[in-house]
């Protein structure tokens, strides 16, 4: 018999996961069914990509747990090469891409094989096999292009692709955790243009993300997490059904967020002046940013906007420019991350991995980091309970889970880690904080609050520059968005703006395709 014939694609039972002695997920289960995309949700922290580790192999389960794919169970832990063979392809944050790296390689890395004798690589080969890949998904990508000079729609190709790659023709199940967080709308269109097809081809899809709009949209099914425990398996999702899905996930109701900063008081002195910036990917921008004031930097993917945020914190260098701080002119091609802080200027990048975040030390001490440039052991006592007493009542309002100031931060979840950063600056006075993508990562509950905790920083006198791609996030925050191009502002749009005048702005026409079109002709398993 073939056990494959009627099983679903991927099927989990009894899988419990503990971290030492804390037990992060209890007794999950749930079934992926063929040719379906099935999303999973939940909070930061309820388990998310622990059950993708566990089906992946870099955590092990506790006794009882079963995997099953097609039918046939996963010997667990699971091996990579296991994995693979069952035809399971898993695509990481940000799409997975290395930007510096080609297409080809990109393609490749992880594959290549070398002549047996000469050890060289069969780069011929190499070709043919990712050109097959993009036949079969009917599109075409240049292969020996680097990824960043790609457009934001072709890497999302490249990135389903290469997954592709792992899964047999009309079979097999992609894993995407959190893959498409830093998608505009129209890549994300793109995005599930392309993974309709694959999907209608027979290929199974495991979406993990925050954005429950999407995943209303998107999804066939839905399966929620709450503190690692199953709330719902399996459910039938339909668009529209984003604040049921936040109820589910937050076990209640989602409060709901006005839009526009409301803060701004324009005629004062600006708190910080940007003028005349030349960079790689600036041509002469200039931004104004008055006390209270949040303002949102949005465009294209080339546009040159989410530079401005790291060149106004020192962290990448201008060729010329200057910055206006309370009547000094600083010059920016001698600007570093001291000088920013020096001038009361702090960012929260949209990575971790370039937020300094120290992984082996506490919430606490990374709080403390900025303040000292030390981690914090080396504080005196007095002073570590002072930044904790600062620092608590933020960590209690972003509900960072576990609420535990001595966490080691590199134990937290991708989304609390956020959290962490973003405490760190709102406990202090700045002048300006600098915002790129300051939601993605974190869940909807966390988001209303974040939302309300930069209001009311803004409220306190202090300017905010909010860089983005998601307008729903500029629309909710921002007193005015300027939307960049060829490296400058090219349109402002005054006053709270409304999702849709956002996006009409970016790519100049008001346009907003379906996610997938085809779904509700679709039939649920
Ligand atoms: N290496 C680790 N050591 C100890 N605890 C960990 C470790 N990794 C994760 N945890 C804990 O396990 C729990 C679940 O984390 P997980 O990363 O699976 O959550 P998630 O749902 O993916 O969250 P997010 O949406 O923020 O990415 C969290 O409480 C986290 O602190």
């Amino acid at each position: 018999m073939n056990p494959g014939a009627s099983a679903p694609r991927l099927s989990l039972s009894g899988v419990s996961v503990a971290y030492r002695r804390n037990r992060v997920l209890h007794d999950v289960g749930f079934a992926v069914g063929p040719a379906e995309i099935h999303a999973l949700i939940g909070q930061n922290g309820s388990g998310k990509s622990t059950l993708v580790k566990v089906l992946t192999g870099l955590c092990t389960a506790e006794p009882g747990a079963c995997v099953e794919i097609d039918g046939v169970p996963l010997r667990l832990p699971a091996r990579l090469a296991d994995v693979r063979a069952a035809g399971v392809a898993v695509v990481h944050q940000s799409l997975g891409l290395v930007p510096q790296m080609s297409v080809l390689e990109n393609m490749r890395i992880g594959r290549l094989r070398a002549r047996r004798f000469s050890r060289r690589i069969r780069w011929d080969r190499e070709r043919a096999a990712a050109g097959r890949m993009f036949d079969r998904l009917g599109r075409h990508v240049p292969l020996d292009v680097a990824v960043h000079r790609l457009s934001e729609e072709d890497r999302a190709t490249v990135a389903i692709a290469r997954a592709l790659q792992d899964t047999p023709h009309g079979g097999g199940l992609i894993v995407f955790d959190e893959s498409t967080r830093a998608l505009s709308r129209r890549s994300l269109e793109h995005f599930y243009e392309v993974l309709d097809d694959v999907v209608r081809a027979g290929t199974s899809a495991l979406l993990i993300s925050h954005r429950l709009e999407e995943v209303a949209e998107v999804a066939d099914r839905v399966t929620v997490l709450r503190d690692g425990k199953l709330v719902e398996a399996g459910r039938a999702a339909r668009r529209g059904s984003e604040g049921e899905l936040a109820r589910l996930m937050l076990g209640r109701a989602l409060q709901a967020i006005s839009s526009g900063g409301g803060h701004a008081r324009p005629h004062a002195e600006p708190a910080v002046e940007l003028a005349d910036v030349i960079a790689t990917r600036l041509d002469g921008a200039a931004v104004r940013v008055a006390p209270g004031e949040i303002v949102g930097l949005t465009g294209l993917a080339d546009s040159g906007y989410d530079q401005v945020p790291y060149v106004l914190a020192g962290v990448e260098r201008a060729a010329s420019g200057k910055l206006l701080v309370n009547g000094d002119h600083i010059d920016l091609d001698r600007f570093t991350p001291a000088a920013a802080l020096g001038a009361g200027v702090a960012l929260v990048p949209g990575d971790r991995e370039r937020a300094g975040l120290a992984s082996g030390q506490t919430v606490a001490e990374n709080a403390a980091l900025p303040r000292t440039g030390t981690a914090g052991p080396r504080l005196s006592p007095i002073r570590r309970r002072a930044e904790l007493a600062e620092l608590i009542p933020w960590l209690d309002r972003l509900r960072l889970h576990p609420p535990d100031p001595h966490a080691v931060v590199g134990r937290l979840s991708g989304g609390n880690q956020q959290k962490v950063v973003l405490a760190k600056w709102l406990s202090r006075g700045l002048r300006l904080l600098v915002l790129h993508e300051p939601t993605q990562a974190v869940d909807v509950g966390a988001r209303a609050v974040i939302v309300d905790a930069v209001k009311d920083a803004a409220a306190s006198g202090c300017g905010v520059l909010v860089a983005g791609s998601d307008e729903n996030e500029l629309s909710m925050l921002c007193d005015r968005v300027l939307v960049f191009r060829d490296g400058r502002v090219h349109r402002e749009l005054a006053g709270p703006c409304r999702p849709e005048v956002i996006v009409a702005a970016v790519f100049a026409s008001s346009q907003r395709r379906p996610l997938r079109a085809n779904r509700e002709e679709r039939v649920c398993p």
